[in-house]
């Protein structure tokens, strides 16, 4: 993509409203832009990270079996009246009314309607187990949202819904997601800690967060330093095998959120093997039986010729709050530094002087052999000084800067550096290609 045809609205001042360091970075770097509280346009740049954090969802949701559909973000009230949280859900809860009067919401989650799908097809054990899931806006009219996209009003989140004939089955697709977790934050560069959690209004009497330390976390988390040297479960797991080994190795370890924690057990643990610090949930996965199934009639003709209630679960992952918890993780005084993993583009190539056949000759050459070898580039042909258009490639944070300009050219050499640890090297263009490819 040449900078020169792009879209990328970089603020030069620090918007004053923004209080933590990634509200302040997606904007200065073009990312997002408030439409209203809580409510964020998605802007290229920010877009490109948002669907690559949302692959990389989806990639390890098919993995542990999930299977991907789309539910609609607006919803019928009577739905909501079936499982009783219509009243319960209180303000939180976008009610509107459309042309012929009819109740409506716009979805905070779904678990009503996935079971109103589910009650209308699945009647035997035999079509179970089933984890369906999608990616798809909610709206929660938090009282104050904040922190940029951090704590929307609309949000983007990875619901999956899990059916299983009892609950001993129903503890193996919540395994499953357990992994699938644990494989998705180690993917996008994170730590995330599963800790034992409150299930609030989703309900139920098993659930765990997935909370990545950062000092703006909005939440207080203690936990043992082992869990954060635990090696992530292969791309080769079998997810059709007991995976209790694994989920217990994970929570063995002490671990627990505010509203869990036991201030006893945690100064049991020796001195440095105690962390406590503010997390940021970017996880939530529930355990909750015939909560929904019982009063909704969701039910299958069991084994033994009986019709029961299936057992269920729930398992959420903050997609579009992962874009600022990556962020809170890892950024530095210049910037945002994407992992390479979900960074918008992988490659900065910067001209220093656009006009001079030889740089411009050069950049092509670059740019065409990188994009052919499959390498995202922003290809910044715009001719600004140097000192912004360094500046410009460290604030957007991409994991690669490719400097070509006129004096390194004389010695038919450009200049490579690694964002994240601000390694320069200077070599010729063949060499760089093959570093980058
Ligand atoms: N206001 C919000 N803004 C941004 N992300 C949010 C917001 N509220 C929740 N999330 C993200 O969405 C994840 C799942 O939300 S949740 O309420 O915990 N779980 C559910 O809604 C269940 N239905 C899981 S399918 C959270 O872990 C968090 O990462």
């Amino acid at each position: 993509m040449r900078l020169s045809r792009y879209f990328l609205p970089i603020l030069k001042e620090t918007p004053k409203e923004a209080e933590i360091v990634s509200h302040r970075l997606m904007l200065r770097a073009g990312m997002i832009r408030q439409q209203s509280a809580g409510i964020y346009s998605w802007l290229p740049l920010g877009h490109r990270v948002l669907t690559r954090i949302g692959q990389i969802v989806r990639e390890e949701q098919n993995r542990a079996g999930a299977l991907e559909l789309l539910m609609p973000t607006i919803q019928s009230a009577d739905l909501w009246r079936e499982s009783g949280r219509y009243d319960d859900y209180g303000k939180e809860m976008l009610r509107i009314e459309d042309r012929h009067e009819r109740e409506m919401l716009y979805g905070p989650t779904n678990e009503e309607m996935i079971t109103e799908i589910f009650r209308s097809y699945v009647r035997s054990y035999r079509d179970l187990p089933l984890n369906l899931y999608h990616i798809q806006w909610k709206f929660r009219d938090e009282v104050r949202p904040r922190f940029g996209v951090m704590r929307g009003r609309e949000f983007l989140m990875k619901d999956a819904y899990s059916f299983d004939v009892d609950q001993e089955a129903a503890r193996h697709a919540y395994n499953k997601m357990f992994v699938a977790y644990l494989r998705t934050f180690a993917r996008l560069g994170l730590k995330a800690i599963p800790m034992r959690a409150d299930s609030g209004p989703i309900g139920g009497d098993m659930s765990h967060e997935f909370i990545i330390l950062a000092a703006t976390g909005e939440s207080q988390v203690f936990c043992d330093k082992a869990l954060l040297e635990m090696p992530i479960p292969g791309e080769d797991t079998d997810f059709d095998a007991d995976l209790t080994p694994v989920v217990k190795s994970w929570t063995s370890h002490y671990a627990a959120t505010e509203e869990k924690h036991d201030e006893a057990a945690f100064a049991a643990l020796p001195e440095d093997a105690r962390v406590a610090a503010r997390g940021i949930e970017v996880g939530h996965i529930f355990y909750f039986g015939t909560k929904y199934s019982e009063p909704m009639g969701a039910k299958v003709a069991t084994p033994d010729g009986a019709e029961r209630p299936v057992h269920m679960g729930s398992y959420g992952v903050g997609v579009s709050r992962l874009a600022a918890g990556l962020i809170e993780a890892s950024h530095d005084e210049q910037g945002i530094i994407w992992p390479d993993s979900v960074a918008p583009f992988d490659v900065g190539l910067i001209s220093l002087k656009v006009g001079d056949a030889k740089v411009d000759a050069a950049c092509a050459d670059l740019y065409e052999k990188l994009g052919k070898a499959g390498r995202d580039v922003l290809y910044d042909d715009t001719d600004g000084r140097p000192g912004a258009k360094f500046a410009t490639m460290d604030l957007i944070g991409l994991p690669w800067q490719l400097i070509v300009g006129p004096k390194g050219l004389n010695d038919g050499l450009v200049e490579l550096k690694r964002r994240a640890t601000g390694e320069r090297e200077t070599l010729t263009p063949e060499a760089a290609l093959n570093k980058l490819t």
